[in-house]
């Protein structure tokens, strides 16, 4: 039988020297005979951290509809529950958000297209700089990390300014619509988040400058695995903007950190996966966390996700709201920095979270 790594198809380094030797997983799994993953994305958990085991709860559901209510009394009721949900589990699913499934469902056929174009379709979108608005890649660099990941990406920047690629047809306007659509209702939510807060309604809105905010549009392709116990789709992260919204074909495959253990998380139809991210965390002064999660992979199915991050503008410099700091009982526990400097420094491999960060919360 051939080595498991014989037959791949290359990345490029000659037509772009920034672009790493090495092969996508699509292409590795579509190699003729693998039965085993190339050791080199055998990936070891952190022994301290356990094997998700069966939920013994339920992901909290937030009615989006409740928050554009007329009546006060089911607007106050869903924030509280927002409110709950940011504090006890920094991830919900919501529902009855207005956005089409059959928008949702357009997009992940589009993100399904694009995985399947030719390689040097693709190929075009490779390279290492995270400010190029349109970029295509696979696991992460071995030099940070040491070893790869079961995922290809693409990651397009879509406000202010959208970019999208120009194939397939029609993924550029379904996907333009849906990011609107998302956007929109993020920005909801964020009223609805700032209230919980007791900031009042539009503290995030404006002091994040939403207007303008950087919104980024990720897919995530992770096809099956001869070996999915040994491999990692994405490893423990968080995420670095305000919210992030999720969809997914209909395979699972994400697990959230929860009071400790890992949860894997099984969507209700037709929801978006909502969770907090770094920014909301600062801004919050730390009461709502981000929430670190991951991504295992399977052997029965491809898996697309569509991660829609919605962040401040990148000239934003964010810091714990003023009301939520006092000085002796409630110090200010990050840093002020701004958007754009956290992402250039999380790059690096770091989390920027930790660095900035001044006192427990
Ligand atoms: O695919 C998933 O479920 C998680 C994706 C994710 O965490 C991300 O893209 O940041
Ligand atoms: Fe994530």
């Amino acid at each position: 039988m051939a080595p498991a790594t014989q037959g791949l198809v290359q990345t490029s380094a000659e037509t772009n020297p920034h672009v790493p030797n090495r092969t996508t997983v699509k292409a590795l799994v579509e190699s003729p005979a693998l039965t085993s993953i190339p050791s080199n994305y055998s990936y070891t958990t952190n022994p301290n951290e356990s094997d998700a085991s069966d939920p013994d709860e339920t992901l909290p559901a937030i009615d989006f509809s409740l928050l554009t209510s007329h009546d006060p009394h089911q607007r106050s009721k869903v924030i509280q529950d927002l409110k709950k949900a940011c504090q006890d589990w920094g991830f919900f699913m919501l529902v009855n958000h207005g956005v089409p499934e059959s928008l949702m469902k357009a997009v992940v056929d589009g993100c399904k297209e694009f995985f399947n174009l030719p390689m040097e379709e693709k190929m075009k979108f490779a390279d290492k700089d995270i400010w190029k608005p349109i970029k295509f890649g696979t696991g992460v660099d071995i030099k940070v990390e040491k070893f790869y990941f079961w995922r290809d990406f693409i990651k397009v920047f879509v406000h202010p300014q959208f970019h999208f690629p120009n194939k397939p047809k029609g993924f550029s306007e379904v996907s333009g619509e849906y990011c609107k659509r998302t956007r929109e209702v993020a920005r909801e939510l964020l009223q609805g988040i700032s209230e919980a807060l007791g900031l009042g309604e539009t503290y995030i809105e404006k002091a994040m400058d939403l207007e303008s905010g950087f919104q980024l549009f990720a897919a995530n392709l992770y096809p099956q695995c001869p070996q999915p116990e040994l491999a990692m789709g994405i490893p423990a992260h968080t995420d670095h903007g305000l919210l992030t919204f999720l969809i997914q074909n209909e395979i699972g495959g994400l697990q959230i950190q929860h009071n400790g253990k890992w949860f894997h998380v099984n969507p209700l139809p037709n929801s978006f996966l909502v969770n907090t991210g770094d920014h909301l965390q600062v801004l919050s002064n730390g009461k709502y966390k981000s929430i670190r999660h991951r991504a295992v992979v399977n052997n029965k199915d491809t898996r697309i996700s569509v991660a829609v991050v919605h962040g401040p503008s990148l000239d934003t410099v964010v810091s714990p709201a003023p009301e939520l700091v006092k000085s002796e009982s409630c110090p200010a526990a990050y840093m002020p920095m701004k958007y754009k400097d956290y992402l250039n420094f999380q790059h690096d491999g770091k989390r920027c979270l930790d660095h900035i960060q001044l006192t427990a919360t």
